[in-house]
């Protein structure tokens, strides 16, 4: 495995070779923190109805794909113990952290990795460790997760049971937007997984790339982050997501943007470095399984004649090996991985 960024990173004064990105893949004059990208207090409160909650999600998912949420019922404790945990996992002597770990997305285990998906064959990397694995069912995954520190397991374990609940609440609010019946999305969201992405500090961020735009491929995605760094882009132009305390930043992906037929749309999102602060994003990917045979399509009740179906129906695993495919693609690949899908 090829040496974690944050093991030979602290100190460096540049940025190594096969660090530096071709300048078409900067990321360009710096972006601040953009205030237009919506905020939703999902507080229950008597003065505000249900369905304005409705709205304003819906409203942020078809113009944005992406939104922040605060009193979204995760406590503030577990997500500041959450913070305090990795700080000391990704702290931990390297080979304490490297044990027992496989290749980048197992869908089975744990893995610990550097830069994208394929560090073997990218001519450049990205300045970012990720600790990934499976959360659901717990007991099924948990003997694979680290044993160091110690709490590991359990606290893990509790975050990964509060952020379900709070996505099938917000999966929920979504689905009543869409006019779709309760508990729709109980059949394409048995999956849940957990990336820690780690972005040392980059003595010279406007050459170096911590993620490169893209959509996330599965339904929808749950991000606790405690410094700047995450940008969206929106016609074109890159815009930046305030790291507000304790929200939870939520984008759609493209299994929601297709079972919505379209009227929801993913998010394309990437991370730029930082020369003063290191960052950490803990991230809960929701979607369907792609080791069952589950079929994808637009929900049946938003096709009509008016709208016709957008996309065609799939299995989820032939999807994700599309999309593998074509991130491992020399960079940028034509098209998107939406295209191949369409009617
Ligand atoms: O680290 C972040 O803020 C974003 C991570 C991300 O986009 C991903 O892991 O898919
Ligand atoms: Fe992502």
């Amino acid at each position: 495995m090829a040496l974690l960024v944050s093991s030979w990173s602290n100190g460096v004064q540049s940025v190594p070779k096969d660090y530096v990105m071709p300048p078409e893949r900067r990321p360009g004059d710096f972006v601040s923190a953009c205030n237009e990208i919506p905020v939703i207090d999902l507080q229950e409160n008597p003065k505000i109805d249900r369905s304005d909650i409705v709205q304003q999600i819906l409203k942020a998912c078809q113009e944005f794909g992406l939104f922040q949420v605060i009193n979204h019922g995760v406590s503030e404790k577990m997500m500041e113990d959450m913070r305090v945990l990795y700080h000391e996992f990704f702290n931990m002597p390297v080979d304490d952290k490297l044990r027992g770990y496989f290749e980048p997305w197992s869908t089975t285990g744990c893995s610990l990795y550097t830069s994208g998906v394929n560090y073997a064959k990218e001519d450049v990397h990205y300045w970012k460790d990720t600790l990934r694995h499976p959360c659901h069912p717990l007991e099924e995954h948990t003997p694979s997760w680290p044993e160091k520190p110690a709490r590991y397991r359990e606290e893990v374990g509790r975050y990964a049971v509060e952020v379900r609940k709070m996505g099938f609440k917000i999966l929920d609010l979504i689905g009543e937007g869409l006019g779709l019946n309760e508990g729709y999305f109980n059949g394409v969201n048995q999956y849940q997984t957990m990336a820690i992405n780690h972005y040392p500090l980059c003595p010279d961020p406007g050459l170096a790339m911590g993620i490169d735009g893209h959509t996330d491929p599965n339904l929808i995605t749950f991000l606790q982050q405690d410094q700047y760094g995450l940008q969206m882009c929106k016609d074109g132009k890159w815009m930046g997501i305030d790291p507000i305390p304790n929200a939870f930043v939520v984008n759609i992906g493209y299994q929601l943007e297709i079972i919505s037929n379209g009227k929801l749309k993913s998010a394309e999102h990437r991370v730029v470095t930082s020369s003063t602060t290191a960052r950490t994003s803990i991230v809960t990917f929701f979607g369907p399984n792609a080791g069952l045979p589950i079929v994808v399509e637009p929900a049946k009740e938003l096709v009509t004649s008016t709208s016709p179906k957008m996309f065609k129906s799939y299995q989820y695993n032939n999807f994700i090996a599309d999309y593998l495919a074509y991130i491992r693609k020399p960079f940028p690949p034509s098209g998107t991985p939406l295209d191949p899908y369409r009617v």
